[in-house]
Order: C-alpha cells, then structure tokens, then sequence
C-alpha cells in the first residue's frame, strides 16, 4: 500500500538526502516535498526523480514559519492526500549565529572537548528577531509552525485504525538550561535555536501523552553535525575549508560527527523502518556514524520534567487560540475596509 510521507525542509541538506533514501528503500513511497522556496522545491524534485525516475514525488508551498502559509498548506494537504503515513518536521534556522572563539579555545583543552564538539554547549548563540505574526521567528519556523501543522492535519494524522507518525530533527544542542517555561519564544535569551529543539523534546513527549491513543506516534532525532547550508552559515566559508580536515579528523575519536547528510539522515531513515510501539518517548535517537565509517542510530534519554511538558503544551494550546484568534480579527478588520471601500 502507498505510503504518504510529508517531509518539510526537503529541498536542502538532510531532508533532501532522507528523501533520497526513502525512495531507495520503499517504492511504495508517495513523497510530499514541503519547502518555501518553490525553485529550490523544484529543483530537489527533479534531483530525486533523476535517481529514481518512477517516483511519487508532489510538491508543497509551506513556509513554515508564517501562520496564514501553514494553514494554507494544511488545506492543501487535506484535499491532495485522505491520510498522512510520516510527517517529518525537518525545517529549521539557525539565524545570525556567533561562535565565542575563547570559550572554543578553552573548551579545547578542557576534559569536556568532545562534549563541547558534539552539542556546542557554551559557544553557540544567535540573534532572533519577531516575524510578520509578531511571533520569534526561531520559535516560530523550528516549532510553533510545525505545531500548528500537526494540529491542522489532526484529522489525517489520527485516523481509527491507522498509525501516524511524527519525527522531529532536533538536535544534541538542545538543553533545558536554554528553555525557560516563562518565556516560551525565547525572547530575551540569546540560545533561540537551543531553547526551541529543547520545546521540540518537549513537545514530542506531550504529544505521545495525548495523542498515542489516537494512533498518533512522535520521535524525536539528532542528526549529529551535518554540514548543509545551516552550518555553513555558522563560519566564514574559507574558515570552513581551512578546518575541514580537523572535521573529518575529529571523525574518528566523536560518533556524533555524521558530516554528510546522508549520515546524518541514518536516523530519520531508521525512524520510518521501525515499529511506533518499539520506540521510547523520553529517548532522543541520534545519527552515528563510527570511526569506520559506519552509520548506525542509538537512542539516549532527554532531560525531560513531566510536569514542565505539560504546562508548555497547554501554552502552545493557548497561544494557538490567540493566533487564530488574531488572524481572524485581522481577516475581519480586512474584510471591514473592503467593504468600506466598496462603498466609497
Ligand atoms: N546540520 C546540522 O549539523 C544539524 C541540523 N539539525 C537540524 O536539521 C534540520 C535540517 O537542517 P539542515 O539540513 O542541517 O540545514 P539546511 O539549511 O540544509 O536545511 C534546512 C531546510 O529547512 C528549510 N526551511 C527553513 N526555514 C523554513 C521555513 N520557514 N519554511 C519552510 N522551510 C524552511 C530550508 O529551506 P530553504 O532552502 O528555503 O532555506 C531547508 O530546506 C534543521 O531542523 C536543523 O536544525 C540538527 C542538528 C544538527
Ligand atoms: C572557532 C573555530 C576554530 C572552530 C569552531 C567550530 C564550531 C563552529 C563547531 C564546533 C561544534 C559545532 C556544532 C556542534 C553541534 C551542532 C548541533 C548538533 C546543531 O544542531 C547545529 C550545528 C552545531 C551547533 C554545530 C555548529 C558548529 C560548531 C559549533
């Protein structure tokens, strides 16, 4: 049977080479290639059907960090598709970032080198800004989009009978000490991209409470370090070239260092190969790649509090009730004015 697999971010990077793996593993595979960018969606398209050239493979308009686009997507995917067998939450920015060059250098010769390798804990930070909702735009696209998706396709994601599964790319760089429960967008702080993989954590947890029942299943996965556009956009490109060797180097002594997006696609792979009921909900499975060369996905338990979980979920609840309720405020104001114009 077709199996319908919505992947968001796919034009790029790991959703592209998930993409890719998915069509060489399962020709049962009908893929929807969610992006913002319909050239660049376009164009992993027809780098997909080249490989595989009798391949399901529709196209999505989907910013998923605006409101209006992911409600219209949403509709768009309930007319194309009666349900939904894999959505996988994949987009994700990383604006503005800075390294603190001092903390990389001490961290170096520290005992917790190859914890700072793998998660870049204390060297990493961003600078956000609001987007045209009025929401912060890492927040936003990394995680408030893919909510409201999730709750607009409910109707194809919880079907009586039918298993639906939810993966999130999270990342090692989440932590809890970046996310404050006050302060849910990460307004103040300078970790958006942290706190907003720490509310994916969260948010996956919250919905296998609430949601498994209903045959809704959610995991959530780090692709160790890639390097795809998110990366490169985190140093200077000369800079890049100049330590490539160090990175494959470094390759051999940290399993995180997957550096390909095929290697780094391993888990999200390994995810559509697996029984939902198999899975850990307080686990992370991440992308690993040994000093050989080989792929492999294992899973570590998150650093999740119950209690906080289900107090960020009733807030995504109660911001999407203001959203919605701000979007059709605004409709109205706009259908007010049309109709003043109409008559002037
Ligand atoms: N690379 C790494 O080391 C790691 C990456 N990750 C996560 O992996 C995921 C994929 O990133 P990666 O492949 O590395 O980087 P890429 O930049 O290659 O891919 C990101 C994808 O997300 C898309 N995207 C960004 N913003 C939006 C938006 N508003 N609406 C729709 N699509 C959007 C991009 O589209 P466009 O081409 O239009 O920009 C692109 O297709 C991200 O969630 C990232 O946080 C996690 C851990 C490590
Ligand atoms: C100052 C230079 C000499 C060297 C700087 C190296 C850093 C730019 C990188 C070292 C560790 C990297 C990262 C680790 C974890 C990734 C995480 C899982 C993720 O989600 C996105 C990318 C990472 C933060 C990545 C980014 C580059 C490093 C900080």
């Amino acid at each position: 049977m077709e199996k319908v697999v919505v992947v968001t971010g796919a034009n790029s990077g790991i959703g592209l080479a998930l993409c890719e793996r998915l069509l060489s593993s399962d020709s049962q595979v009908r893929l929807c290639l969610a992006c913002r960018n319909m050239e660049r969606a376009e164009a992993a398209r027809a780098a997909l059907l080249t490989s595989h050239s009798s391949a399901r493979v529709d196209l999505l308009h989907l910013d998923v960090g605006s409101v209006p686009s992911v409600l219209g997507a949403a509709e768009e995917v309930k007319t194309r598709y009666s349900r939904i067998d894999f959505l996988y939450l994949n987009a994700g920015i990383m604006p503005n970032p800075t390294v603190d060059i001092r903390a990389f250098f001490k961290g170096l010769f520290s005992r917790n080198v190859i914890n700072m390798f793998a998660t870049a804990e204390g060297l990493l930070t961003q600078q956000d800004q609001l987007n045209s909702d009025g929401l912060q735009e890492v927040f936003a696209t990394n995680l408030f989009g893919h909510f409201l998706l999730i709750r607009e396709l409910e109707p194809l994601l919880c079907q009586p009978g039918h298993t639906s599964r939810l993966v999130w790319t999270s990342s090692s760089n989440a932590r809890r000490s970046a996310f404050s429960i006050e302060d849910i967008q990460h307004r103040r702080g300078k970790e958006p991209y942290s706190s907003s993989k720490y509310a994916s954590d969260m948010l996956s947890l919250a919905l296998n409470t609430h949601k498994n029942k209903q045959g809704l299943f959610s995991s959530v996965i780090c692709p160790g370090l890639v390097m795809t556009n998110l990366t490169y956009g985190i140093l200077p490109s000369f800079f890049w070239t100049l330590i490539m060797p160090i990175m494959w180097l470094i390759r051999i002594f940290t399993n995180t260092f997957t550096l390909t997006p095929y290697a780094g696609a391993e888990a999200l792979h390994w995810m559509f190969l697996q029984k939902p009921e198999s899975l850990d909900p307080r686990a992370k499975y991440h992308s690993l790649t040994s000093g050989l060369g080989t792929n492999y996905t294992e899973p570590r338990i998150m650093d999740l509090d119950d209690e906080m979980t289900e107090v960020f979920f009733s807030k995504l609840l109660e911001l999407e009730r203001a959203v919605r309720r701000n979007l059709s405020e605004k409709t109205a104001d706009s259908e007010h004015y049309q109709q003043y114009i109409n008559r002037t």
